[in-house]
C-alpha cells in the first residue's frame, strides 16, 4: 500500500493553560488571499520546529489535520475494485437490516456491471482519477498556509474506497504522535453518503484503540456556509462570465451530485437543505457585486433502480435549451477538486446535451483545487476547530450483537434471501439496472 500523505515534525509547544483554550498564544492571522493565485506548486514541506517558549508548565502538541475524500481508481484496472469499495458500503447502498448480509455479494455484482461503463468514463478523462494527486496538493497548500498562520500541522489524508485509505491515515496519525486532530472532510455540504460515511469509518477504527480513543478530535461536518467558501465560489462565477459576449444573460446552472431521494425523506440527510442554502449564499454574494443573472440548481450523477433527488441535470438542460436559453454556465457545487463528473460528465456528456438541445454558448466553472482564498479559509476554518476538540465519543455496537444469535441470524439469511431474490429479479427491477447501472 502507498504511504499516505502527511508529513513529519509539526511539533509545537503550548503552553498548558492555552491547549484546552486553543490559539490564545498565536499572533493575528496574515492576510494572505490572493484571488485565482494557487498554492499547488508547493510541495510539502517539513515543519523545522517553532518552538514556543513558556515560562510555566509547558505540555508538547502536535497537531494533525485529516483531510477526508472519496477516492478514485488511479489506473482502469483499479475501477472494478473502486466500485466494490463503494457499492460495499452500507452508506451508499443502504440496504434494510434483513438485506444486509447481501451487502458484499450485490457489491461484487453491480461493480462488475458497472466496471466497463465507469472504465469509458475513466479512459476519456486520461484512464484514472485525479482526485488523489489534487488532494494531495490541496494538502500540501494547507499545511503551508497553516504554517504562515503559525499553526504548524501535519497534513493527512483519508480516502474511503482507494488509496490511501483511511486506515493508512490513521496509522500514520499513532506512528507521529498526533495529539490534536481536526477532521475536515473535502465536502462542502454534509451526506450521509459522503461524510457521514467516512466519519463512520473512522469512529470504528477509533473506538478499537485506546490511544485513538482518548485522542482529542474536532470534527468540522460541513462548511458550505464559510464566506471564505462562499466568496471564493462567487470570484470562479464571475470570472467564469466575462468569457461571454452577454454576461447578464447567461443563466448560472449550479449542477450538484444526487443521492437517492430516500436519504433526504427517511434518512434525514440535511444534504439538500444544506445545497439549497449554499446556492442561496452564493447567488447572495452576486447580487451584492451587482451580478443578478438567473440561475438554477439541479442533481446529477444518478445511479441504480431508485429515485434521485430531482430535476435532474440532463432533463433540465433540455428543458432550457427547447425555453430558448442560449447561454449557459455550468456550475460543479457539491465537490472542490475536478473528477470524473465535472471532466466527463459535464465537459462531454452535459455539454454535448446542452448544444443539441439549442444552447448555443457553453461555459463550465472550474473546480477551487488550490484557488489560494480557498485554502486559507480551509486553515482558518481548522484553526476556529481546534478549541473544540475532544475525545470522539466511542458508541457500542449494537447490531453486530444480533448477529450473535445463530437462530435469529439463520431466520433473517432464510427471509432475506428470499425477500432479495424476489426483488432484484421482478422486472422493474431488471429494466430500472440496465438504465442506469450499465
Ligand atoms: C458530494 C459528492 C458526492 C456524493 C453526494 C456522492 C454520492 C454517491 N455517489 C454514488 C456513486 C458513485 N460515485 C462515484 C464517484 C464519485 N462520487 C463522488 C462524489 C459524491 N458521491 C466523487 C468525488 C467520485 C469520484 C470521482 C473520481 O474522479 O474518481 C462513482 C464512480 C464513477 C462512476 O462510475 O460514475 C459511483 C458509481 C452513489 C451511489 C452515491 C450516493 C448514494
Ligand atoms: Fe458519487
Amino acid at each position: 500500500m502507498p504511504a499516505c500523505h502527511s508529513s513529519h515534525g509539526g511539533r509545537l509547544t503550548l503552553k498548558k493553560s492555552s491547549v484546552s483554550g486553543g490559539l490564545s498564544l498565536h499572533r493575528p492571522l496574515h492576510k494572505r488571499d490572493v484571488v485565482g493565485k494557487t498554492f499547488c506548486s508547493v510541495g510539502l514541506s517539513t515543519y523545522r520546529g517553532s518552538i514556543v517558549e513558556s515560562s510555566s508548565q509547558t505540555a508538547e502538541e502536535k497537531i494533525g489535520v485529516l483531510l477526508l475524500n472519496l477516492g478514485g481508481p488511479d489506473t482502469l484496472h483499479d475501477v472494478q475494485p473502486f466500485l466494490f469499495n463503494l457499492f460495499a458500503d452500507p452508506d451508499i447502498i443502504r440496504l434494510p437490516r434483513l438485506f444486509r448480509f447481501l451487502q458484499r455479494p450485490l457489491a461484487q455484482l453491480i461493480s462488475v456491471l458497472r466496471a466497463s461503463k465507469s472504465k469509458e468514463g475513466y479512459a476519456a478523462i486520461g484512464g484514472g482519477s485525479p482526485l488523489r494527486k489534487i488532494t494531495d496538493e490541496q494538502a500540501s497548500a494547507l499545511k503551508m498556509v497553516l504554517e504562515t498562520k503559525e499553526v504548524p500541522a501535519n497534513v493527512y489524508i483519508a480516502m474511503r474506497y482507494w488509496h490511501p485509505f483511511t486506515e493508512e491515515a490513521v496509522h500514520q496519525i499513532k506512528r507521529d504522535g498526533i495529539t490534536k486532530l481536526v477532521v475536515l472532510p473535502l465536502y462542502p455540504q454534509y451526506s450521509i453518503s459522503t461524510t457521514g460515511s467516512s466519519v463512520r469509518a473512522l469512529q470504528n477504527i477509533f473506538k478499537e484503540d485506546s490511544y485513538l480513543s482518548r485522542l482529542p478530535v474536532a470534527v468540522i461536518e460541513s462548511w458550505y456556509q464559510r464566506q471564505g467558501y462562499i466568496k471564493s465560489m462567487a470570484n470562479l462565477i464571475e470570472q467564469e462570465l466575462h468569457n461571454f459576449t452577454k454576461p447578464e444573460e447567461v443563466m448560472i446552472f449550479f449542477s450538484a451530485h444526487g443521492v437517492p431521494v430516500s436519504y433526504v425523506e427517511n434518512a434525514g440527510d440535511p444534504y439538500r437543505d444544506q445545497m439549497e442554502e449554499c446556492i442561496f449564499l452564493i447567488m447572495k454574494e452576486l447580487k451584492a457585486r451587482e451580478i443578478i443573472n438567473d440561475h438554477t440548481l439541479a442533481y446529477q450523477s444518478r445511479v441504480g433502480p431508485v429515485q434521485w433527488l430531482k430535476p435532474y441535470t440532463d432533463e433540465v438542460l433540455v428543458e432550457l435549451g427547447q425555453k430558448g436559453v442560449k447561454s449557459l454556465l455550468a456550475v460543479p457545487v457539491s465537490f472542490v477538486s475536478e473528477h470524473i463528473e465535472t471532466l466527463e460528465e459535464i465537459d462531454m456528456e452535459y455539454r454535448e446535451l446542452a448544444l443539441e438541445s439549442g444552447i448555443e454558448n457553453w461555459g463550465r466553472v472550474p473546480a477551487l483545487n488550490c484557488t489560494s482564498s480557498f485554502i486559507t479559509d480551509l486553515a482558518d476554518a481548522v484553526i476556529e476547530a481546534l478549541p473544540s476538540t475532544m475525545a470522539m465519543s466511542t458508541s457500542t455496537g449494537t447490531e453486530e450483537e444480533v448477529d450473535n444469535d445463530p437462530m435469529q441470524y439463520f431466520m433473517k439469511m432464510l427471509f432475506g434471501s428470499l425477500l432479495a431474490f424476489v426483488f432484484l429479479f421482478s422486472p422493474k427491477m431488471v429494466s430500472a439496472f440496465k438504465k442506469n447501472i450499465l
